[in-house]
């Protein structure tokens, strides 16, 4: 797969099993200016979840992803521009770095030509997707730009993901991942809650990535944050 997140600066994240904000639409969500969504959330994430987004956003033009949280969940379509599928690189169980991946292989046809990995370096102890996978969070600047160099340098990760969810990350540990890449995508996600959340670490971080704020706050915040996001890559 070519690399169209080398030209993105935000993206949103819309969990398949949360509600959007009273009165809004996917139409609405599709117009927020950011440039790719992602479809994913670690509970409670089904197929049918997934498929009432896609059909939703279809229309529109900006460019669709699943992020799927395991194999059961992957769904094909067209509409779709593609696959962002975690490895969770400081998971404590080895289910989510290979176990997961290997069974989808062994159970799927992948559409390889459609498919990416994400290398998450999970850092927010409190969140479920740390929960789900054991990861440890106790790692300091050092340690995480170190997951970092290994995910590109040894495992040739495209993509790494400086992940948060819930919380707004250290902006130090967030650069020392940015700093310690050559060619590599830095994806930033968690806590981001407005314009100035999203300066901080649009400086930081190549990516910027808004989930609970749409379902939250809504459209409106989240356009913020794709400015933010924009200028603060701009002042870098
Ligand atoms: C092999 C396949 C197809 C899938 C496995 C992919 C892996 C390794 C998943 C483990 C990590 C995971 C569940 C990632 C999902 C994306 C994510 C981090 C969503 C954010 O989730 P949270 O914000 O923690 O959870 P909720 O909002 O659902 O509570
Ligand atoms: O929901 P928030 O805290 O914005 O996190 C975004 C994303 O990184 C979650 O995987
Ligand atoms: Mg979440």
């Amino acid at each position: 797969m070519h690399s169209p997140w080398a030209d993105w600066d935000h993206v949103l994240k819309v969990d398949p099993d949360k509600d959007l904000v009273d009165g809004e639409t996917f139409d609405d969500v599709c117009e927020t200016g950011t440039d790719a969504i992602e479809i994913g959330g670690t509970l409670d994430v089904t197929s049918d979840k997934m498929r009432r987004v896609i059909d939703a956003c279809r229309t529109h033009d900006v460019p669709l992803y699943q992020e799927p949280s395991n194999p059961a969940v992957v769904v094909e379509d067209d509409a779709l521009d593609g696959y962002l599928v975690p490895v969770v690189m400081n998971a404590g169980d080895v289910a989510w770095i290979t176990g997961a991946h290997k069974e989808w292989v062994r159970i799927d046809d992948v559409d390889w030509a459609r498919t990416a990995t994400e290398a998450y370096i999970v850092l927010n102890p409190e969140a479920s997707v740390a929960e789900l996978t054991d990861a440890d969070c106790e790692q300091n600047a050092d340690d995480i730009a170190a997951y970092a160099e290994v995910a590109e340098r040894m495992l040739g990760q495209d993509v790494v993901y400086v992940e948060y969810s819930g919380t707004l990350g250290d902006p130090e540990k967030v650069a020392a991942a940015y700093d310690a890449l050559e060619e590599a995508t830095l994806f930033y996600g968690g806590g981001i809650h407005d314009y100035d959340d999203a300066y901080l670490m649009g400086q930081r971080s190549d990516v910027v990535v808004v989930g609970d704020l749409l379902h939250e706050e809504g459209c409106e915040a989240v356009r913020e944050t794709v400015e933010g996001a924009r200028d603060g890559k701009a002042a870098r």
